[in-house]
């Protein structure tokens, strides 16, 4: 009997994963080297699928020995457009993409659990899914649309966590409702008149009016929703202008509105095409306001799941529960749970730097610990 791997093996594979970061749908390397490693596996019970219209993602499946479901499992494997400035000796190979949202650890994990099953085999069956495109291009959704999961590769119920920084290290995080908000992309298009910068008379100027919508969009969470919800309302790229003395006649930007219900993000969405109708008129200008929420739905747990999913977390002596209040990322696992019943967790990962940022430095030993505790729910889920 193959053993499996240990914490070194892991950790050996997360800062190899961490070393080849890629954009969502173009995680190539990174489908390359998961294929490797799961193909070193006892390949007994385990069929692995992969799609050409989806290129970069990976399906195992674990045959189980007397299964009366199948239970699924998700992990997330692009990267994000950061340079990474960690110092680390394994830090990103590729310029000014890193796993700065911990996918590397996510699917380190994965592997672990796969790995476990390959060798001994789970009651149930088990859907390993290896999705690209989570920070964009909604690969969830995607998958789904497309008709990936179907016959025996569709999951009666889905499970797939996050890293969690501000939790220790291997501790587990979960609520029952709603775990993450959901998700609207906003990209917003200005287009005036660009000229001489002595002379704005002659030209209509699109940092300005950029820089007015930008304001008046801030009021949106301060006036236009009721204060004991939530919203955000966040821009993080703008672009406007090629040099500082010809007035630009074109801008654009781009943000993320969430909500932790659909009635916010829709309210939300509205009051950014009033605003951006409002800006038209006061610059006489075009606005072109994009709204995309793709499948970045908000993240909804299963009630009786959750419910058994807590339990367990809570029961297991070695697991470190820790209850957890609903965040305002978003996830496009919030898509997938709106199709198949499931529970959404955190991982703690313990660090001072917060997820998205460039030194970001998730504690390594929350691997072990993350596939012991998701090892012992899937063993105890199989037994009800
Ligand atoms: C866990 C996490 O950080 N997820 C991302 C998901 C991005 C959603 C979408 N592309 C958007 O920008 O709205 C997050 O930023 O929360």
């Amino acid at each position: 009997m193959m053993k499996t791997l240990s914490e070194k093996e892991l950790i050996q594979i997360r800062r190899h994963l961490h070393t080849i970061p890629e954009l969502a749908l173009h995680e190539h390397q990174t489908h390359d080297y998961l294929m490797k490693v799961i193909q070193s596996f006892d390949q007994s019970h385990l069929t692995i699928k992969t799609f050409q219209q989806l290129p970069t993602a990976i399906m195992v499946r674990v045959g189980g020995s007397n299964p009366k479901r199948t239970v699924g499992y998700r992990t997330d494997i692009d990267a994000l457009p950061v340079k990474e400035q960690t110092g680390l000796p394994f830090s990103s190979h590729h310029q000014n993409i890193m796993h700065a949202c911990g996918h590397d650890i996510h699917m380190t994990v994965a592997l672990g659990v796969l790995n476990y099953f390959s060798i001994y085999q789970p009651k149930d069956n088990l859907l390993f899914f290896f999705q690209p495109a989570e920070e964009s291009e909604y690969g969830g959704k995607r998958a789904y649309e497309m008709g990936l999961f179907h016959d025996e590769w569709k999951p009666d119920e889905f499970y797939a966590l996050h890293d969690n920084p501000n939790l220790p290290a291997g501790a587990i995080g979960c609520r029952m409702g709603t775990l993450f908000a959901g998700t609207t992309e906003v990209n917003v298009d200005l287009i005036g008149k660009s000229g001489h910068a002595a002379y704005p008379q002659d030209a209509n100027d699109m940092v300005v009016a950029a820089a007015e919508f930008i304001n008046q969009a801030q009021t949106i969470v301060s006036r236009s929703i009721n204060p004991i919800q939530s919203g955000v309302v966040t821009f993080g790229k703008m672009e406007a202008g090629t040099i500082r003395n010809v007035i630009a006649g074109k801008a654009r930007i781009e943000g993320t509105i969430r909500g932790l219900d659909q009635a916010m993000i829709k309210r939300i969405d509205q009051r950014l095409k009033d605003i951006g109708e409002g800006i038209a008129r006061s610059f006489n200008c075009q606005v072109n306001v994009g709204l995309n929420q793709g499948g970045y739905l908000p993240v909804q747990n299963n009630p009786k799941l959750t419910k058994f999913f807590i339990h367990h977390m809570q029961s297991d002596p070695a697991v470190n529960f820790i209850a957890t209040k609903p965040a305002m990322t978003g996830e496009d696992f919030g898509y997938l749970l709106s199709k198949f019943p499931g529970t959404m967790f955190w991982l703690g990962v313990n660090d001072t730097s917060p997820l998205h940022s460039a030194t970001f430095n998730p504690k390594e030993s929350a691997i072990q610990k993350g596939v012991n505790a998701i090892v012992g729910f899937m063993q105890d889920r199989m037994d009800h």
